[in-house]
């Protein structure tokens, strides 16, 4: 109940950022309510328990892009481990207490025609403290049309198919770049 409640008031933050990203871009989307579909938004609880021997336990997630328009995670106000990659170097995400972070994902950055990038992120096991976040993602409606000058059209349905059938055959996501002009899928 109580996460129904966050997810509303997330939602609300997600389209208000939604369409100040739109205005500033210039974007002439036919259906904006479809490119962020407040129907799709979800929210997730993770804990990530701590391990002493954190070096050796791999990731809590592994280094990857979001496929959503939008994720607003509200990290561990004291225990650090989301790190995104910056200038090919990981920098970890500082836990600021009250603060949100937005997080671009790969609908948004198709629809930017990549002036806003899905930033690659994973998250660190801490070896003396568990840690918690709760995140929300917003997607596309999964029929409407994602058009843009550097990927083909697709609809985030079919992007979804793709990075399933790419999992399933190499192990991991290939994301936007399948889709990008010039690319066979
Ligand atoms: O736990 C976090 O801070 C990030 C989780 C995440 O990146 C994801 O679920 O996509
Ligand atoms: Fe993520």
């Amino acid at each position: 109940m109580l996460l129904a409640e966050y997810g509303k008031h997330l939602s609300r933050i997600a389209r208000t950022l939604f369409e100040l990203l739109v205005k500033s871009l210039n974007l002439n989307l036919l259906e904006p309510s479809s490119h962020l579909d407040e129907n799709t938004g979800n929210v997730r609880v993770y804990r990530y328990p701590s391990c002493s021997d954190s070096n050796n336990v791999g990731w809590g997630i592994n280094e990857h892009t979001d496929s959503s328009v939008l994720s607003i995670l509200s990290q561990d106000d004291q225990v650090s481990g989301l790190e995104v990659l910056k200038d090919h170097k990981w920098v970890t995400v500082k836990p600021i207490p009250n603060t949100l972070i937005i997080n671009i994902g790969d609908m948004m950055q198709a629809l930017s025609d990549d002036i806003y990038k899905s930033v690659f992120h994973r998250v660190k096991i801490n070896n003396t403290k568990e840690r918690i976040s709760i995140c929300y993602f917003v997607f596309p409606n999964e029929d409407v049309k994602i058009e843009s000058s550097k990927y083909k059209p697709f609809t985030y349905n079919e992007f979804r198919a793709q990075v399933q059938k790419d999992i399933k055959e190499t192990g991991h996501k290939v994301g936007l770049s399948r889709f990008q002009r010039n690319q066979d899928i």
